[in-house]
């Protein structure tokens, strides 16, 4: 009998492209079609065939309190009764603002604005226009959204798809993209030899989540800023993911490495569509009004996306609370590690706090080549199995996993014995 989520994507294909509005939610990858979801709660997501799983995805990572937390909602539900947006500035914008700013060390002024994607091209305009330069520096694997500049050896669903760039970019805008292995220091240095005099930005994940979870190696971050140092070239950290995630202040407080210009998103708008972008005064002070570098949104620091967002950061600013993310990841990599040892199934898991990836590799990964030695295959056998039993993980080998703090030791226990089993099957 047919399901009423392969009712809703027959339909949804006569609709929308792949029937979805972003690619990676199609789960081509993993040859089946995806769940539609009906409702949300803590660490569960449920279909609407009334199917419950435990939830490893958290909307692509902003759901790091769990979904429909009671004061997210109800500070959600103020903002609307009070109007939805005005298109003008609010009280919210300026307390985010504010937060942002003490606890992100790299921001001295931000804008608010309503994705990730928006974020970084915003964050590489204003570096062009600082540095009268037109190049830049990403790293393989890199995924900074879906503006033209960035659609360059990006990860993600290009990724997955095996899509190298994106037709529709003009050759001449792509060439202005220098992408190189992540981790490479040396490669990096060339780069910016070969094209010295010419680079804006060098913009890099902190920790890498889209080519599946890559940590930077030790000298990697402080030899990125001292490289930019050198040559006056903007380092943009693209903290979409890792801000707020990794730490209280993002990836850049616990490399205690501090970029000229910071991208977020994800996490700081808590489920509801936002970015920001920020970083030296004296380069967001070029910003319109006040420079002349040119940016706008009719729906930026709309209310209800700062309502989420700042009920979201009060929640992760109380005590303990990094510690129990990092300690619920450590202990279910950990133990999943164990079984696939005791099993003798290659198998590498690289993790930061509460996001991670599972390869299955003999080989350590610490760029995308090194992620594509993982046997695709078997990841897709893998999340098959544990959807099977009621569990969710993102639908491609190249994402990160997260933990939020309403999954309980219960939950990772009961994740665990699916993960005993599925690993038992892709074996
Ligand atoms: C590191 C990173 N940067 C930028 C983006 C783009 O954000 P958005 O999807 O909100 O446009 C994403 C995710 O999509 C991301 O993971
Ligand atoms: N990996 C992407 C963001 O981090 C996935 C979100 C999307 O493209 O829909």
């Amino acid at each position: 009998m047919i399901t009423h989520s392969e009712q809703l994507f027959q339909q949804a294909r006569r609709l929308m492209p792949g029937g979805v509005n972003s690619p990676v939610r199609a789960w081509r990858a993993m040859g089946m079609s995806p769940r539609f979801i009906a409702r949300a709660q803590g660490p569960h997501i449920i279909d609407v065939d009334g199917n419950v799983y435990l939830d490893f995805v958290g909307s692509w990572g902003p759901m790091i309190v769990g979904h429909a937390h009671p004061k997210v909602l109800e500070a959600v539900q103020k903002a609307a009764a009070a109007g939805t947006s005005y298109g003008a500035p609010t009280p919210a914008e300026v307390e985010l603002a504010d937060l942002l700013i003490d606890a992100v060390s790299g921001l001295e002024m931000v804008r608010l604005v309503n994705s990730g994607t928006e974020a970084t091209m915003s964050a590489l305009r204003l570096a062009r226009a600082a540095t009268g330069r037109k190049k830049i520096i990403k790293f393989d694997g890199g995924y900074h959204g879906h503006a033209d500049t960035l659609l360059v050896q990006a990860g993600s669903g290009v990724l997955t798809q095996g899509i190298p760039g994106s037709p529709g970019v003009p050759e001449e805008i792509a060439s202005l993209t220098i992408s190189v292995a992540y981790n490479d220091l040396n490669a990096v240095v060339q780069a910016m030899e070969h094209h010295a005099g010419d680079i804006a930005a060098l913009i890099v994940e902190p920790v890498a989540g889209n080519m599946g979870v890559v940590l930077p190696q030790p000298d990697f971050l402080p030899g990125l800023r001292r490289l930019c140092d050198q040559r006056s070239i903007v380092l943009i950290f693209d903290e979409v993911i890792t801000g707020f995630r990794v730490a209280w202040g993002g990836a850049q407080k616990k490399f205690g490495v501090t970029p000229d210009l910071t991208c977020l998103g994800k996490v700081i708008g808590g489920g509801l569509p936002v970015g920001a972008y920020g970083g030296r005064r004296d380069l967001m002070e070029q910003m319109a009004p006040v420079g002349p570098v040119y940016q706008a949104g009719t729906l930026s620091g709309n209310p209800l996306a700062m309502a989420a967002g700042l009920a979201t950061l009060k929640i992760l600013a109380e005590p303990g609370t990094y510690e129990d993310l990092e300690e619920k990841g450590c202990y279910f990599t950990e133990q999943i590690s164990a079984l696939a040892h005791l099993m003798k199934l290659p198998l590498r898991i690289n993790r930061e706090g509460s996001m991670f990836t599972i390869f299955f590799t003999d080989c350590p990964v610490n760029n995308l080549v090194e992620a594509q030695t993982s046997d695709t295959g078997r990841f897709q056998q893998f999340f098959q199995a544990m959807l099977a039993q009621g569990v969710y993980l993102p639908p491609s080998q190249f994402e990160a996993w997260f933990v939020s703090l309403a999954h309980s030791p219960e939950d990772l226990q009961k994740a665990l014995s699916a993960g005993e089993k599925a690993l038992l099957d892709c074996k």
